[in-house]
């Protein structure tokens, strides 16, 4: 975890990790919300005007319009291939300047200042990039780890409450993924009630779960599967929601998915009913009820798109019990339309 760097003084750990580059190979990456809300926090001399580049934000962004935009801008400004791009703001800026850095040149290097919960606990860390696709949740991309990434809790106090719940979806999995103590302290935090100080201690913990996995296999060829918990369903649902224009984070729609994913666990792999009800009551009190968009047959043929799927059929990620998992389990259409029932269900 040494690229990870905890910090309360972003300016200055950022002006320190590109002492050895020339402005002209400074680059910086910002959506139009982190360029509003988290730009001028580190606000350095040292980076130019010029070779600062702003998408727009939201999923539909995350596109292959904004890739080409941003190769474009570092094309124009003669990039090196020793340059630097720092990629400030939530999991749309980390993922898709991460890919774009990836290809560049065949490759330049980039920090990450991830702004957003979900982006400090998960989308940050472990070198997973890309962009959407064909309606597809990040169907083009690559494995190109960050030379850095630096996480300040200081930007989260512009976050709205459902931009803070969508990132402690991912916190849930990563607890239920770890079990024991992390588990019991995750699942006892109301996310609205907890004062900063405690963020710093919960999101370390967090970045923990998830580098530790992906520590063992970078590239998910398999335990890293295991961090796709609830995002076998969650992505079906996130994709609709994108394609129809409808408001859904990323984290709520891997809440749902954990839903679906832990009723599939407690018929197959023997999760607990009773703890299954509990975590099940816990997730549908904080996030907004489940509206559906379409037939669950039609989230059924997104999920014959998901990257997990080495074989025909659907791939899972399920679990025995907190932090016990299980990775390749095949299910049938028929226990997945079954499982879908979980979501109209209250
Ligand atoms: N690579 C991975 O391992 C990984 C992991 C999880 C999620 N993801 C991806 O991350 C994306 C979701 O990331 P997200 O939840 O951070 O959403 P996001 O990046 O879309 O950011 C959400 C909104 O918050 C704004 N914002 C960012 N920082 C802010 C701040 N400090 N104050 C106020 N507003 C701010 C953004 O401009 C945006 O409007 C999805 O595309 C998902 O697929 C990737
Ligand atoms: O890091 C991983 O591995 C993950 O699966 C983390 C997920 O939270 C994240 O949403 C990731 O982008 C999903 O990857 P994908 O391979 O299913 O697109
Ligand atoms: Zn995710």
């Amino acid at each position: 975890m040494e690229n990870i760097i905890f910090t309360r003084n972003v300016k200055g750990v950022l002006e320190q990790a590109l002492e050895n580059f020339i402005p002209e190979n400074i680059f910086i990456l910002a959506d139009t919300g982190s360029n509003k809300y988290c730009l001028p926090l580190v606000n350095l001399e040292k980076i130019k005007v010029e070779n600062k580049i702003v998408i727009g934000e939201g999923e539909t962004h995350k596109s292959p319009e904004s890739v080409l935009y941003i190769w474009k801008i570092l094309s124009d400004r003669g990039a090196k291939r020793n340059a630097v791009l720092v990629n400030i703001g939530g999991g749309l800026v980390t993922d898709i300047g991460g890919f774009a850095a990836s290809c560049f040149k065949r490759g330049i290097k980039c920090i990450n200042i991830p702004t957003t919960l979900l982006s400090q606990v998960d989308a940050s860390v472990g070198g997973k990039t890309g962009m959407n696709f064909n309606g597809l949740k990040n169907e083009i991309g690559t494995f190109s780890m960050p030379e850095k990434v630096i996480i300040d809790v200081s930007f989260l106090k512009t976050l709205s409450p459902r931009q803070i719940l969508s990132g402690f979806a991912e916190m849930l999995k990563h607890a239920l993924l770890a079990g024991g103590e992390h588990f019991e302290a995750v699942f006892s935090i109301v996310p609205e009630q907890i004062e900063e100080s405690r963020w710093i201690g919960m999101i370390e913990e967090s970045v923990k779960v998830k580098y530790a996995v992906v520590e063992a296999d970078p590239q998910e060829t398999g335990i890293r599967k295991a961090l796709n918990f609830g995002h076998t369903v969650g992505h079906a649902i996130e994709s609709v929601a994108i394609e129809q224009g409808v408001e859904l984070y990323h984290g709520d729609a891997v809440a749902y998915g954990m839903l679906v994913e832990l009723y599939l666990s407690t018929e197959k792999m023997g999760f607990d009913s009773g703890l299954y009800e509990k975590i099940s009551q816990h997730i549908r009190q904080i996030y907004p009820p489940y509206m559906p968009l379409v037939p669950e047959e039609d989230l059924y043929k997104l999920m014959l798109h998901d990257k997990k799927n080495e074989q025909k059929g659907v791939n899972f990620t399920l679990l025995r019990q907190p932090g016990e998992f299980s990775i390749d389990n095949y299910c049938s259409r028929e226990e997945i339309m079954k499982a879908l029932q979980v979501l109209s269900s209250q």
